[in-house]
């Protein structure tokens, strides 16, 4: 199993960074988030003057044996569909990378069709969809592996073209619940708290969607001791290869922007492996999917936005990004009291308190 190393942030640094923050022309702490975000980017990047650089979104895209027991309100197709859509540049992601000006790369992690070998998407297919996790582990070992492997190397290229942040996104029909699945071991919390309405079941279909995952995890018995392990029995390939992504990411100090429920699980097996990584993550918005806000709160994650967002494709990665910018730009080039000759001298009338 590859091994990663991502080191802990300087404490010392980011007493600088703060100072910096703290001498800008504003009240003490009145940019909010704004300077959490530029507090942390700095201290990731080592510098007091960030820079956001060649932003990227890679979209990972895979197909789940779990297909079958009908979890999803849509056909096991529209995984491959929608793979037609991002290179046809007509899906939400393309419309607000575009907006943003970010670059795009969608990835065939395990998708369950052939595509044509010139179709502009990164062809790393790991096998046409895992297999039915209610009764067998989702994949193998060495199936897991590479696809670890494949995005860590996928993150490697971006990074040598000089890419400094990215967005991690998905596309699979039925990944909510192998996400629900390793939520609940994991987190240790009861199936029906972990298990939302993904692409939107009714009533009668969300309780089929928690028995077939009540039978699955019985079926399993599994501890929660190891991460990976728990992705290999109910996870997917571009869950898999979004984590191996997200740990390469770290490990080359670059900023990691987390999507919605199934990226954040992604997220959360990263996270198990290797503390650090949390350092390096920037969560995009709270998904209006059932367990999302429990899986943030269970990381201590404070999300950006709250749009009611319940998509994927790495759609608030995208739409957040201004926000992180706007808190780079303000670090660089708002003025410093001393610059703009503003008084910073606080009204604090300590003699007439005391
Ligand atoms: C047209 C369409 C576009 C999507 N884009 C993202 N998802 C999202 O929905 C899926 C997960 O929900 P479930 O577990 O209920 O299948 C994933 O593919 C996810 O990215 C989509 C789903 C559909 C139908
Ligand atoms: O939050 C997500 O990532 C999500 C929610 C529902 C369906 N697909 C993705």
């Amino acid at each position: 199993m590859k091994e990663f190393i991502i080191e802990p942030l300087s404490k010392q640094f980011a007493t600088q960074v703060q100072e910096k923050i703290d001498n800008k022309i504003k009240p003490l702490g009145a940019l909010g988030r704004l300077e959490e975000i530029a507090l942390q980017i700095a201290t990731i990047q080592q510098t007091l003057t960030p820079a956001l650089q060649k932003p990227y979104v890679l979209v990972f895209a895979g197909d789940h044996g779990i297909a079958v027991e009908r979890v999803s309100a849509y056909p096991q197709e529209v995984t491959a569909q929608m793979v037609l859509s991002f290179v046809r540049g007509k899906a939400a992601i393309n419309v607000f990378c575009q907006q943003h000006h970010l670059n795009l790369k969608v990835i065939d992690a395990g998708v369950a069709a052939d595509f044509p070998k010139d179709l502009p998407i990164v062809h790393a297919k790991i096998a046409k969809g895992t297999r039915n996790f209610l009764y067998e582990p989702a994949m193998t070992q060495q199936e897991m592996e590479q696809a670890i492997q494949t995005g860590s190397e996928l993150v490697k290229e971006i990074h040598k073209e000089g890419c400094n942040v990215v967005g991690f996104g998905e596309m699979g029909i039925a990944n909510t619940s192998s996400a629900s699945a390793i939520m609940s071991v994991i987190t240790k919390q009861p199936v029906e708290v972990c298990v939302g309405r993904g692409t939107g079941l009714n009533d009668e279909q969300y309780r089929h969607k928690i028995e077939v995952l009540r039978k699955a995890l019985l079926h399993h018995q599994l501890s929660s001791n190891d991460p990976f392990e728990v992705l290999r029995i109910y996870g997917g390939y571009e869950i898999a290869m979004m984590c191996g992504a997200m740990l390469q990411a770290a490990a080359l100090r670059m900023l990691i922007l987390v999507d919605g429920f199934i990226s954040s699980i992604a997220f959360l097996i990263a996270y198990k492996s290797n503390p650090y990584i949390r350092n390096y993550a920037i969560f995009c918005h709270t998904s209006a999917e059932q367990g999302h806000l429990k899986l943030l709160e269970y990381m201590q994650a404070r999300p950006i936005l709250q749009l009611g967002m319940r998509l994927g494709e790495g759609s608030a990665c995208a739409i957040a990004y201004p926000v992180v910018e706007s808190a780079v730009r303000f670090l660089n080039e708002m003025a410093s009291f001393e610059e703009a000759g503003v008084s910073n001298r606080q009204n604090i009338e300590s003699d007439s308190c005391l």
